[in-house]
């Protein structure tokens, strides 16, 4: 089981070859075993940050560190055992089973005397996703939601130090979402996770990023930041913010003509 591990990424900037950047100037750094909710409105650069932490965007000015390391000087197979991708674009549809697509996690892992324990891995983390019961079911014939779980699951297979996730409680129904958000919690991992819900930001995220026109418009503890003020300069929206259970809930209604 890899460490979690501690991330840093200064003055990050990223855009298409010949074209002005669409993320610039974000910087932050997570402990190990932290949880970062990265929001903002639709545009706003979350994926772009996503696909530079998982070593998809090579960086077109500043750096991103996995314990001290730049991620673009570690290999491909090295960041693989390091970072883990739940992306929203569906794998192709492919004819692998929910166990193959799971044992595809453990690739990073398997060396000349193949992968000691990695069979047990695979269970635990079907297991854990509630999707054993679906292992020899094609991927493709999933619900949404099942399709989701079985993604999070194969990044659990993979065993990484960090975990990055766009959209994880997309297409699960509440109580998945619910049970999707504690796993996490639960995981000793460091997790960047992109989420529309602010509930679920709240819920899971020990900091919150919010980014808009690809620049960080706030940085800090889950429950200071998510803070009327920014919802509105963010979303446009008015906002009440009330503590819950140890977490916050977010009522939301669009601000009066010529407030
Ligand atoms: N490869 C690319 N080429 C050109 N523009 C891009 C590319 N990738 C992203 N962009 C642009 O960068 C901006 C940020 O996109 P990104 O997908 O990161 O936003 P987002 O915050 O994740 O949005 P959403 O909430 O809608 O998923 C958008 O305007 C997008 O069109």
């Amino acid at each position: 089981m890899t460490a979690p591990v501690r991330l840093e990424v200064e003055n990050l900037a990223w855009g298409p070859p010949g074209r002005p950047p669409v993320l610039s100037g974000v910087s932050f750094a997570l402990a190990p075993g932290a949880r970062l909710a990265v929001i903002g409105p639709n545009g706003s650069g979350k994926s772009t940050l996503l696909r530079c932490l998982y070593r998809v965007n090579r960086p077109t000015a500043g750096v991103v560190k996995l314990d001290g390391h730049d991620l673009w000087a570690l290999g491909p197979r090295e960041t693989a055992r390091r970072v883990a991708a739940v992306l929203q674009e569906a794998p192709p549809d492919f004819a692998f089973t929910v166990r193959e697509m799971v044992e595809a996690g453990r690739t990073p892992h398997a060396g000349a005397f193949g992968d000691r324990g990695g069979a047990t891995v695979v269970e635990d983390a079907m297991a854990r996703m509630e999707i054993a019961g679906l292992a020899g079911r094609r991927f493709a014939t999933l619900s949404g939601g099942e399709k989701q779980r079985a993604l999070i699951a194969r990044a659990l297979a993979q065993q990484p130090g960090l975990l990055v996730l766009d959209e994880p409680t997309n297409h699960l129904d509440i109580r998945h979402r619910l049970e999707a958000i504690e796993l996490l919690k639960g995981l000793d991992l460091t997790i960047v996770a992109t989420l529309h819900d602010l509930d679920f930001a709240a819920d899971m995220a020990d900091h919150v990023l919010a980014l808009e026109g690809g620049r960080p418009a706030a940085f800090g503890p889950a429950q200071e930041t998510l803070a009327p003020a920014l919802i509105r300069r963010s979303f446009g929206v008015e906002a009440e913010v009330t503590p819950w259970r140890g977490s916050l809930r977010f009522a939301y209604r669009l601000p009066e003509e010529g407030a």
